[in-house]
C-alpha cells in the first residue's frame, strides 16, 4: 500500500468544513454503490445497477477537521462509459473499484487510470484502487500481492474490501479524508472563515474544467 501520512495539519477552527468531490470508478457489478452505501447507511442489499451516477454527501471529522465529501457513484456498464467522464471532473479523489475475482474487472480499474491521467496533472487527485469481495477468496483471480505491486508502481494508495461482511469500507473512506486534509494542510490552505467553504484543488486547471454533470 502506499504511504499515507499522518493526521491532517489543517484545522477548521472556524466550524466550517473543507469540501470534497470523490468519483468512484470502476467495471459493472465490482460493488460500487454496495460500498458507498454500506459506508453511509450500514447496509448491504443487492442493488440496481446504476444508470449514469449517483450522488451521495458525507460529512467526516478528521482530527479537528471536518471535511464534507460529495461522492459520485457513476454506472459501471460499458454504455455509460463516456459520460463517466463528464463525473470525474473537478474531482478531488477517486476510488477505483475492481472484484478480486474478476480480472477483466482489474484491468478495467487500470484503464480508468489511464483516463485519469489524461485528465489532471501528477498528484492533483488522491486515487485508491481498491480490491473488493475479499468474501469469495476461493474465486479469487487477482493476488494482493498483484494488486498492492500495481498500486505501488503507480504511487496509488490500495486497500481490499469486502462489503458483504464490512471489511475495511470505513477505512478506505476515513484514508482517503485523510490524505485530502493532508494535502490541503501541506498546501497551506487556510482554515475556511465564517460563511466561507473551500472547495479544494480549484486551481487555475481546475477552474477552467467546470462539470458538465
Ligand atoms: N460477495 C460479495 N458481493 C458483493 C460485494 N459487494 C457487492 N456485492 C454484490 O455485487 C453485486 C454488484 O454490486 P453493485 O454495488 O451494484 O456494483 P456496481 O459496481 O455499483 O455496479 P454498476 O452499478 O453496474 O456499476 C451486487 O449483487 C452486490 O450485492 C462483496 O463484498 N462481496
Amino acid at each position: 500500500m502506499a504511504q499515507v501520512g499522518g493526521l491532517p495539519q489543517a484545522s477548521t477552527t472556524s466550524g466550517q468544513p473543507y469540501v470534497s468531490k470523490l468519483v468512484l470508478l470502476g467495471s459493472s457489478s465490482v460493488g460500487k454503490t454496495s460500498l458507498v452505501l454500506r459506508y453511509i447507511k450500514q447496509d448491504f442489499n443487492s442493488v440496481l445497477p446504476t444508470v449514469g451516477c449517483a450522488f451521495f454527501t458525507k460529512m467526516l471529522d478528521v482530527g479537528s477537521s471536518s471535511l464534507k465529501l460529495e461522492i459520485w457513484d457513476t454506472a459501471g456498464q460499458e454504455k455509460y462509459h463516456s459520460v463517466c467522464h463528464l463525473y470525474f471532473r473537478g474531482a478531488n479523489a477517486a476510488l477505483l473499484v475492481y472484484d478480486i475475482t474478476r480480472k477483466d474487472s482489474f484491468h478495467q480499474a487500470q484503464q480508468w487510470l489511464e483516463d485519469l491521467e489524461k485528465e489532471f496533472q501528477p498528484g492533483e487527485v488522491v486515487v485508491m484502487l481498491v480490491g473488493n469481495k475479499t468474501d469469495l477468496g476461493e474465486e479469487r483471480q487477482v493476488s494482493f500481492q498483484e494488486g498492492n505491486e500495481f498500486a505501488e508502481s503507480k504511487s496509488l494508495l490500495f486497500m481490499e474490501t469486502s462489503v458483504k461482511q464490512n471489511y475495511q469500507v470505513s477505512e478506505v473512506f476515513d484514508t482517503i479524508a485523510q490524505e485530502l486534509l493532508k494535502r490541503a494542510g501541506d498546501r497551506g490552505s487556510s482554515s475556511p472563515q465564517d460563511g466561507e467553504t473551500v472547495v479544494l484543488n480549484q486551481g487555475p486547471a481546475a477552474r477552467q474544467r467546470q462539470c458538465c454533470a
